[in-house]
């Protein structure tokens, strides 16, 4: 039921299924640099949000922003093993594809969640520096 078992059947439990998803989760941290790159920007813009004391409509933005970035690693990550498990170290036009699409939504979410952060941190940054100025 550990990280390093060989099972091939279903789950017997909800605690097994939990396992193995939370082995999953370990393995997109630990193996995929980009991700934990997404992660720290992710923590900075809730440290920043909540030193602006973001407002809850503009904490429901920050929080999709995120959680987009994450489902498109998520995707990217299941698609570039699927990848190498299906052509394994050979050069093929389909896999290219797969992988270089892949990443490409992952392209799609930062842009997105870059342009919800300036629309919401540049105003507020500039609010709390006017209030400060006073
Ligand atoms: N089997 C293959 N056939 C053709 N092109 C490939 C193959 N494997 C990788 N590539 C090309 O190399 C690029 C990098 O592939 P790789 O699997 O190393 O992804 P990565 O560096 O982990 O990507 P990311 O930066 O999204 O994490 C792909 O986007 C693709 O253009």
């Amino acid at each position: 039921m550990g990280l390093n078992d060989k099972q091939l059947n279903k789950n017997k439990s909800f605690l097994q299924s939990v396992i193995h998803a939370l082995s999953g989760v370990y393995s997109l941290i630990s193996t995929e640099r980009n991700f934990r790159k997404h992660l720290v920007m992710a923590l900075m813009a809730i440290l920043l949000g909540i030193w602006l004391d973001l407002s809850i409509t503009e904490w429901l933005w920050i929080t999709l922003a995120i959680f987009v970035v994450v489902v498109a690693e998520v995707l990217n990550t299941v698609v570039e093993s699927i990848v190498d498990l299906i052509v394994g170290h050979h050069y093929d036009k389909s896999a290219k594809k797969a992988k270089d699409v892949a990443a490409g939504g992952v392209l799609i979410a930062a842009i997105f969640a870059v342009i919800i952060g300036c629309l919401i941190f540049i105003p507020e940054l500039i609010q709390q520096f006017h209030i400060g100025g006073n």
